[in-house]
């Protein structure tokens, strides 16, 4: 193994040892590592405070023509929880076992992106390029929690309008092959509460409208409906992330019996959860129509609540989507860059989950969501998730190859002007 690839990988395990998973993520920590980081390859720095002790760190490599729209890279800084029993290595300790794989929540969402970005920057710097464009790294924090106070607070600012950012790369997902995925909407998330009210009664009686019942007639709907997107996956006629889930994961209802096993009280309350996610193309009223008519009918008593969380459509009624073909100029210069760089990249692919990329495309911003990890298991949530150092070192060229094409390509329209 190399020395001069030894810094990076160092300096990436020093990040993955920043717990900051919920529910105490601490941020304090990551913005002060990240910040020495970006100081000493003399990139300026900003922490904004939109709601107290959440910060958001802007780094900023300024443009020989900062005039023209700037390039932002994204990362959040927080993680999901870990639970250390049933992980091989300790989630924090970064440890690096023989193989090179680096074990640590957030190795692969999103922390790995988080130095990625800024170990490309001191390359291109070692070597002098000059950027023409602005290029800025934004890091937030409560993205796994939806970014309320994060991401959404930051892009609603006018601090973000005085970046003028034309373009937006923020965290992927890993890839199994040798092909970079590369995704250009999120499907939206929604939370789903139904419950059922009946008479309660004597656990022998059979009567019609108890709350179990029609909590179960619900349940039955739901399923049928999973069933007929997820028959589509399976058909191979659409992929996860272009369905709409549904998924249960909540449910409560009656009292614990306490002899354990006399169970002879039918309750007069019942619920349940659910996780909804809408690909940007589902119309959201048929979806809502349903609920209203289907899994959660007044004939039925049962009430029901919606909880979107974010938006679905930008700020002129348009799904949540960028471009991924020539007419995107941005798209353009991406996809060469990859290619430059020796990568290949896979059909372009909706988000099964959420990012904070949502909340820019919701700005008319394009954004793309991309992590440089190729043949990589997918372990993002996971126990034991890792990323091998040559993957991550890879990721660091592609950055470089990306971000010196980002910052330099000049539209048609620009082009006389300069
Ligand atoms: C409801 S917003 C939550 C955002 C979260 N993002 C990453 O996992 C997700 O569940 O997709
Ligand atoms: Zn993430
Ligand atoms: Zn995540």
């Amino acid at each position: 193994r190399e020395v001069e690839t030894d810094a990076p990988i160092a300096r990436f395990q020093q990040y993955l040892r920043i717990n900051t998973a919920h529910p105490n993520p601490d941020y304090a920590g990551a913005v002060s590592f990240l910040k020495d980081q970006a100081q000493a390859i003399s990139l300026q720095t900003c922490i904004l405070e939109f709601v107290p002790k959440k910060p958001v760190l802007v780094l900023t490599w300024l443009g020989s023509d900062p005039s023209l729209p700037s390039v932002l890279f994204n990362s959040h800084m927080d993680s999901v929880p870990a639970e250390p029993s049933k992980w091989i290595h300790p989630p924090f300790s970064a440890f690096k076992d023989s193989n090179g794989k680096i074990f640590a929540r957030g190795a692969q969402d999103d922390k790995c992106i988080a130095v990625q970005y800024i170990e490309a920057i001191r390359n291109l710097k070692e070597k002098n390029f000059v950027p023409l464009r602005t290029i800025h790294v934004s890091y937030v924090p409560d993205e796994e929690i939806g970014g309320f106070d994060g991401a959404a607070k930051f892009v609603g600012s006018e601090e973000f309008k005085e970046l003028n950012v034309g373009f937006v790369l923020d965290e992927g997902q890993a890839s199994v092959t040798d092909e970079f995925r590369v995704f250009y909407a999120d499907r939206s998330p929604w939370g789903l509460m139904i419950k059922a009210k009946g008479a309660p009664g004597h656990g022998s009686r059979m009567y019609d409208n108890s709350a179990m019942e029609n909590l179960m007639k619900s349940m039955e709907a739901i399923s049928k409906f999973r069933e007929s997107q997820f028959d589509k996956v399976k058909a191979g006629i659409a992929a996860i992330s272009e369905v709409i889930s549904i998924n249960p994961v909540y449910m409560k209802a009656g009292i614990p019996s306490p002899t354990g096993f006399v169970m002879n009280v039918q309750p007069s309350d019942a619920e349940a959860g659910f996780d909804v996610r809408l690909p940007p193309t589902a119309d959201p009223d048929l979806v809502k129509k349903r609920i209203a008519e289907e899994w959660a009918p007044a004939i039925r008593n049962m009430t029901y609540q919606i909880t979107q969380t974010g938006p679905i459509r930008d700020y002129e009624g348009r799904p949540l989507m960028t471009r991924t073909d020539d007419s995107n100029l941005w798209w353009s210069a991406f996809n060469q860059a990859v290619a430059a760089a020796g990568g290949k990249l896979a059909k372009p692919e909706i988000l099964s989950s959420t990012t904070d990329a949502r909340f820019i495309r919701q700005l008319g911003i394009p954004a793309l969501g991309f992590s440089p990890m190729i043949n990589t298991p997918i372990l993002l949530h996971d126990h034991n998730e890792f990323l091998e150092d040559k993957v991550f070192l890879r990721g660091i060229k592609v950055y470089e190859s990306i971000i010196s094409s980002l910052s330099s390509f000049v539209e048609e329209s620009q082009r006389n002007m300069i």
